[in-house]
């Protein structure tokens, strides 16, 4: 990725970081539960169009949850015919992902994939684990992971760019007093980065990738501020309307302000339901660590070693803050920016 960012630097020329910041995500992603980067392959690009149709499929509005008597239009607009082409389609290259697996028998080091085969044969620790348990996690691993990293990503660097004084503060702390730049920041080195944390902290609360969460049914009857609530009820959260309160976070609610996050007590880990970018309680996404590291790293090396901008648009901010549809919400438009070498 770097490379790609030097060569757009020397030739003065635009780059599509959302595509490079995807391709990012989802290599990483693919290196951990695969055991290696798929970029280059066409059944990996195939994978990442179909986790994309998924996304868009299920955070799509299927008519028939809210009106049952309107199932008709679902009928119509073809929805149960896409999920069944989509859920056959993943099927298929998941098939063809496991098959690679159980052929390739000599492997020096062990990838996701063949740690879960290897629990299905040996049904090890009382852990029962079926074939299709094995293709569903790793969907999971690929829907929870990689297009949720890719819009924190692309958002807090549109953010930043939009705000030259925090991108400037942000240069200031990663590239210190340093005569010379550090080429590569490692996660050791952002660790005591409290600027870039509390500017990841700002996107996150400003663009939640699932700003609904995930929807609950309720399993029994809640009283909640006056409202009586049946068992069986779909609630859904709205965590991007909770995150802009003006009640709890003030007046500037809508502005990006990272310095907000450096000395509040709140947190994303569940416990605030104030700040709740990756859910709470059991469910509570289960790859905070992962995404943090991930984050954290490619922010911190993106802005050390370059400098930034956009092209000035007529349309201005509509067309920068633009969102996507689907469960996760990264840019309607691909950010198109010009770097420039530190
Ligand atoms: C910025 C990055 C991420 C955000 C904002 C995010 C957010 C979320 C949210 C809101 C949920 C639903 C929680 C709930 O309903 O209470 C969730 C679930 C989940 N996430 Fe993440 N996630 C991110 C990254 C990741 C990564 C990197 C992985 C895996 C490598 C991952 C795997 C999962 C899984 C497997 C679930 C389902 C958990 C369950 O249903 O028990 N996520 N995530």
């Amino acid at each position: 990725m770097m490379e790609k960012v030097e060569k757009a630097s020397s030739d003065s020329s635009p780059l599509n970081l959302s595509k490079l910041l995807i391709t990012l995500t989802s290599d990483v992603t693919s290196r951990v539960s695969f055991g290696r980067k798929h970029s280059n392959d066409a059944s990996m690009s195939d994978f990442k169009n179909q986790v994309r149709k998924i996304t868009e499929l299920v955070g799509g509005f299927p008519v028939s949850e809210y009106i049952p008597c309107l199932a008709w239009i679902d009928h119509i607009r073809g929805l149960y015919d896409k999920a069944e082409q989509v859920s056959k389609n993943f099927e298929d290259l998941m098939d063809k992902v496991v098959q690679a697996h159980l052929e390739a028998t000599d492997k020096p080091t062990k990838d996701f994939v063949d740690i879960l085969l290897s629990f299905e044969r040996q049904n090890k620790d009382g852990i029962e684990i079926r074939r299709s348990d094995i293709k569903f996690i790793i969907l999971d691993m690929f829907l929870g992971g990689t297009a949720t990293t890719n819009s924190l990503l692309e958002w807090t660097m549109t953010e930043l760019i939009r705000h030259p004084e925090c991108m400037k503060k942000l240069q200031d702390e990663i590239r210190g007093d340093a005569k010379n730049l550090i080429l590569y920041i490692s996660q050791e080195e952002v660790e005591d980065m409290k600027y870039l944390k509390a500017v990841i902290k700002e996107g996150l609360r400003l663009h939640p990738p699932f700003p609904l969460l995930v929807p609950r049914l309720l399993t029994e009857d809640v009283k909640l501020k006056g409202y009586d609530i049946a068992a069986g009820t779909q609630v859904i959260i709205n965590a991007w309307a909770i995150q802009r309160d003006t009640v709890t976070w003030g007046m500037d609610a809508e502005e990006f302000r990272p310095e907000r996050h450096l000395d509040s007590h709140l947190d994303f880990r569940g416990t605030n339901f104030e700040y709740i970018p990756f859910g709470s309680g059991r469910r509570i996404c289960p790859g905070i660590g992962f995404a943090m590291a991930l984050v954290e790293v490619t922010l911190a090396n993106l802005v050390n070693r370059f400098n930034w901008r956009m092209d000035v648009r007529v349309s201005g901010d509509e067309y920068d803050l633009a969102e996507a549809t689907g469960i996760d919400v990264c840019r309607k438009f691909p950010l198109i920016v010009f770097p420039s070498n530190a």
